[in-house]
């Protein structure tokens, strides 16, 4: 489980659930939910401006995931936390006690009755591209330090200037990937797609490994060499290069290419060496559609996003091999710190588009406030790249 996952069975800490939680909205995966939150800072009064119709409140956004397969330990995570009684009443039928809840992902389909037995609320469905892009655009705009590049195990922050962010390709890699030309707020078009990504290589690597978590096929994926399996150019000509077409004698001709000739059964290859060579080839896989994609419409930046990616230092650094590779460095992979929360984030954004409604729940206009990723008290990014325990985004929201 990842530390995300800690809130998970348990009651948040005292100070948090003192405090006012509100605004729930999830993104329900094929492999993962995620959960995203808005806590009011107890201790600070919300700023009243009096000259115009909005207030500023002061708390932080909480960010939690947890295995689509578990939904019920989920649903008890909410229920227990009174999480689901941040949602919204529509303005249209005020009489109504009808809690109305963002979600976005096929889940919020195809658990909508589920969900409505279990915690007594109804799911508002929003469009999950839409709400990929909305999460990245707010990251991208709000978020000090959220987009980085990674190469040869430099971490380097970009700077994002707002007046020259658009277009770009956002590659979200969740069970599948999706590939989305970005134009501007609520401007894109979904223009590729793959269907190899994190489902592949959690459920090939489970199969050919048995390995029992995502986190220990990537744990293993460190001890490991992808030479032994992978068929290099150097196996093929002699331990040569083969420079006339640039390829170098250590490239990888084959992915798993001398499994074919070894003669050995699959035990006969140690678990890391295939989890290596199973994450270099999907890793390279996607990087190499990502960088044809945008040269279709000649875009220079990809931004990465998705849990596949769990700003792990190979795959990051094989993605960025890939795209430097093919685009001869004309384009740069980008990797963003809240990388498998854009969904919902985006969900928990629209949540605006009902602030002028609802006269009876909270009214959340979130605007793109500077935000700053805390961790207690200080500004933190972890280098392993991982969000850590009770992990949230310090940021004021607009109320309508
Ligand atoms: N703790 C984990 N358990 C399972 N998979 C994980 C975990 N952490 C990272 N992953 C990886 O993240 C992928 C899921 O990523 P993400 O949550 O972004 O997608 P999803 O929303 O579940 O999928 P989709 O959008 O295709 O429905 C998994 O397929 C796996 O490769
Ligand atoms: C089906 C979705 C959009 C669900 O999130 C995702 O898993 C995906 O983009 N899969 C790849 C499908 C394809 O374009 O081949």
């Amino acid at each position: 489980m990842d530390v995300r996952d800690a809130g998970f069975h348990g009651k948040l800490d005292a100070d948090q659930s003192e405090s006012q939680i509100s605004h729930l909205a999830l993104d329900i995966g094929g492999t993962l939910i995620k959960l995203v939150y808005f806590s009011r800072n107890k201790d600070r009064p919300i700023d009243e401006n009096k000259n115009s119709k909005n207030s500023v409140i002061e708390g932080r956004l909480h960010f939690a995931k947890f295995e689509t397969s578990k939904i019920n330990d989920c649903l008890e995570f909410i229920l227990s936390n009174k999480l689901h009684l941040g949602g919204f009443r529509h303005h249209k039928d005020p009489a109504s006690d009808k809690i109305l809840i963002k979600a976005t992902g096929g889940g919020a389909y195809r658990f909508a009755d589920l969900i409505k037995e279990k915690l007594g609320v109804s799911i508002e469905k929003e469009e999950e591209m839409e709400c990929l892009v909305a999460g990245a655009n707010f990251l991208l705009k709000a978020v000090h330090q959220e987009a980085y590049t990674y190469m040869d195990g430099r971490k380097e922050f970009v700077h994002i200037d707002h007046n020259d962010l658009y277009p770009y390709l956002l590659v979200n890699i969740g069970s599948g990937v999706s590939m989305i030309k970005v134009d501007g707020d609520g401007k894109f078009e979904r223009i590729s797609g793959t269907s190899v990504g994190g489902g592949t290589f959690w459920g090939l690597g489970r199969l050919l490994t048995k390995c029992k978590s995502f986190d220990e096929l990537l744990e293993l994926s460190h001890q490991g060499n992808n030479r032994v399996i992978d068929m290099l150019v150097g196996d093929i000509y002699g331990g040569l290069d083969y420079s006339k077409i640039g390829l170098s004698s250590t490239t990888i001709a084959s992915s798993f290419g001398k499994a074919i000739s070894d003669n050995r059964e699959l035990e006969e290859y140690k678990p890391e060496d295939i989890a290596r060579s199973l994450l270099r080839m999907i890793s390279n896989n996607i990087g190499q559609i990502a960088y044809l994609n945008a040269l279709r419409f000649g875009l220079k930046r990809i931004f990465f996003g998705g849990f596949f990616i769990r700003s792990h230092a190979f795959t990051m650094d094989t993605i960025s091999v890939a795209v430097n590779f093919w685009s001869k460095g004309e384009a740069k992979a980008m990797f963003l710190h809240h990388e498998g929360f854009l969904g919902a984030l985006g969900a928990f954004m629209s949540y605006e588009k009902h602030s002028r409604d609802d006269s009876t729940s909270p009214q959340l206009g979130q605007r793109y406030p500077v935000c700053t990723p805390l961790v207690g008290d200080k500004i933190c990014y972890p280098l392993n790249g991982d969000l850590n325990d009770n992990d949230s985004l310090e940021c004021s929201v607009y109320v309508a």
